[in-house]
């Protein structure tokens, strides 16, 4: 917005002050320059106006965007409960290239199952969503993206990755730096849902530990042990369960990542930590599960507002394996029991809810107790199962496909009805389009909204600017008479732009009526002379404080008045008493008022810090030479 500038200068006829003395009127009255800064008030008037339409309608907005939003969330929720909430995904590794491809393959699968075919027997597995070998990090992640928006809703989720040793669990959850896996890509979005949230303040911690034999190891805590079973601080961590029945671990270590790169990076040192103590042990890590939390603090942006605090987490679980069959012995037997016995309380836990049974087994292992408050009715369950494709692992693979069976959240679509079954996506497909339609509303309110967010802090910077520029210049002149008469000095000799003034016609230019800080300052200089100060100095001060007034009517008899009495008055007193009251800089005062000012006025451009703003403001010198 360019603030228009106007030049005005002013030649006010004059009688020198050296006479010390003002005569009566119509006598000439003292000359006067000054160098003002102007922003004129209809101006000011029309940005503050602006600025508090705008403010009204970024209120409207945020408020619309949040009824949206609540909308969303709500829809977001149908959507998921109707489709789950406990969901179960099935994801097939496919043959390495060290694996022999056997002809006939005993596994084969559709869109949502799977059929395995050893000795004869088929069993036939159904699932949400089943993701084949060429099915990409982009493609699982696309189907996850969903309930990380329910994260940011306030639902506490869970991501675990299931199955036996080397069928790609570490795969999917981590991947690699060329495919980057679910939690890398989840920790983004969340980053990038947050940003888009223009009615909440989202921050982020973040918690990796480890579960093996029964024990917590901290994955982020700045002392490691090297090796599991070293005494260590950080191992064996308490769970606690406060009255609301929120899960805390006592001492796990809790970074604050305030973006992405940040987050990145305590996840790379986790998994290396990870990495690193498996190696001291000489272990593979499936035989540990491998758990990242991150907890989310959504803070609405109103006064009061509470913050909701929910937990994302992506799990890496141990793998799956038959004791009997790997031979098991010794240390490796005990881990490999331990395994199985948490997830087989995982599986009785979710069972559980998903039977909607009065008593959940969360107690039955630290992995449950740990997920205690993100397993239950308010939260989103992700479970993906990881089978490989080889003739060898077949046992395995059916134990894996069963184990989920159990943890299936909806009946299976074998349990219903053609007709259910169709009503049941009829209704998934109309709630999905009342998602799309309420996001798009929310897309166009967001670009208004920044739009006005832009505007009106750009109007505000601008007023300030101007305004700031222009207080300081009254402050300094007011601070410093001597320098502002010295700068009167140096006004410009551009004389044929002045415009003379006659006291008798009785004729004020617009410019020179009076405006907010005009009316202020004159009565500050009011106040003063009412003073009545005794020094020189004071009276200069005063007649500065008046000069500097750029709209003070001269027209006017008081201010006339008040001109001539501050010019006179305590400078005869000083002369009648003879005392030497005035010090020498005050003479000296005296003597830079006395100066016919003369110089050409500088108009100086004032732009904006902001580079779009760009308002050019003008400074006015305004002269006030004499009144005729
Ligand atoms: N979908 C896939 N596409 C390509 N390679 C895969 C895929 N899934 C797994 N792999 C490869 O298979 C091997 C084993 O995978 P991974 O280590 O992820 O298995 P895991 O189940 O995590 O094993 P463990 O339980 O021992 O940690 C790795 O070399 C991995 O790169």
């Amino acid at each position: 917005m360019l603030i228009s500038a106007e030049k005005e200068e002013i030649l006010i006829s004059q009688s020198p002050v050296s006479s010390m003395s003002v005569p009566e009127s119509p006598q000439p009255v003292p000359l006067v320059y000054t160098d003002v800064t102007v922003v004129p008030e209809h101006e000011r008037n029309e940005l503050e106006k602006s600025i508090s339409s705008l403010e009204g309608e970024v209120l409207e907005l945020k408020s619309k965007l949040k009824s949206l939003d609540e909308k969303r969330k709500e829809v977001l929720n149908k959507i998921i409960d109707t489709k789950g909430s406990i969901r179960v995904f099935c994801r097939v590794r496919p043959f390495l290239l060290t694996e022999r491809r056997p002809i006939r393959e005993p596994v084969s699968f559709g869109s949502d199952n799977v059929v395995v075919r050893s000795a004869g027997v088929r069993k036939e597995f159904e699932f949400d969503k089943v993701f084949h070998q060429s099915a990409t990090q982009e493609d699982v992640f696309g189907e996850v993206k969903p309930i990380l928006r329910s994260a940011l809703d306030g639902h506490n989720v869970c991501v675990l990755a299931y199955g036996q040793t080397g069928t790609g669990k570490t795969f999917t959850m981590d991947g690699t730096n060329e495919q980057p896996g679910l939690a890398p890509r989840a920790i983004k979005e969340l980053f990038n849902e947050a940003s888009m949230d223009h009615t909440h303040l989202v921050t982020f911690t973040m918690s990796m530990l480890e579960i093996y034999m029964g024990n917590l190891k901290d994955l982020l805590s700045a002392r490691q042990p090297l090796r599991f079973n070293e005494a260590s601080t950080k191992c064996n961590l308490n769970i606690q369960v406060d009255s609301k029945g929120s899960v805390e671990i006592e001492g796990l270590t809790e970074v604050e990542v305030p973006d992405f790169t940040k987050a990145r990076w305590w996840y790379n040192k986790g998994r290396r930590v990870r990495s690193t103590s498996w190696t001291n042990v000489n272990e593979a890590s499936s035989r540990s599960h491998c758990l990242t939390r991150i907890t989310i603090f959504r803070r609405g942006d109103g006064v009061g507002s509470k913050t909701e605090v929910s937990k994302l987490w992506m799990i890496d679980l141990g793998g799956s394996e038959r004791l009997l069959k790997t031979g098991a012995i010794g240390q490796t037997l005990d881990e490999g029991r331990a395994i199985n016995l948490s997830l087989s309380a995982l599986g009785d836990v979710i069972a559980a809810l998903r039977r909607k049974k009065g008593h959940v087994p969360y107690r039955n292992s630290k992995l449950t107790q740990i997920l205690k408050d993100s397993l239950g009715t308010r939260s989103k369950v992700l479970m993906l199962v990881h089978i490989s494709p080889r003739d060898e692992d077949v046992g395995e693979t059916i134990c894996s496909l069963s184990f989920t069976k159990r943890a299936r959240a909806i009946e299976s679509n074998r349990g219903l009805t053609d007709e259910l079954r169709k009503l049941r996506e009829k209704k998934i497909s109309e709630l999905e389009e009342e998602m799309r339609d309420t996001q798009e509303s929310c897309k166009k309110i967001i670009t208004r909204l920044q739009e006005a967010e832009c505007l009106l802090s750009d109007n505000k910077k601008l007023l300030r600017t101007t305004h700031e520029k222009y207080e300081e210049d009254i402050e300094e002149k007011l601070l410093s008479p001597i320098n502002h008469l010295k700068e009167s000095d140096a006004t410009p000799k551009s004389s044929d732009k002045l415009v003379k003034i006659s006291k008798s016609s009785g004729y004020v230019p617009r410019f020179m009526t009076s405006t907010v800080t005009s009316r202020l300052r004159q009565t500050m200089s009011e106040k003063e002379i009412n003073a009545r100060p005794q020094s020189i100095r004071s009276v200069a001060k005063t007649l500065t404080q008046l000069s500097t007034s750029q709209s003070l009517s001269l027209s006017d008899s008081r201010s006339r008045g008040l001109l001539r009495r501050s010019y006179t008055k305590p400078l005869q007193a000083a002369a009648n008493s003879g005392t030497p009251e005035t010090p020498k800089r005050d003479a000296k005062d005296t003597s830079l008022q006395r100066k016919n000012i003369s110089d050409t006025p500088k108009s100086k451009m004032v732009t904006s810090s902001d580079p779009n703003v760009r308002a050019k403001l003008c400074y006015h010198r305004r002269r006030m030479s004499s009144l005729t």
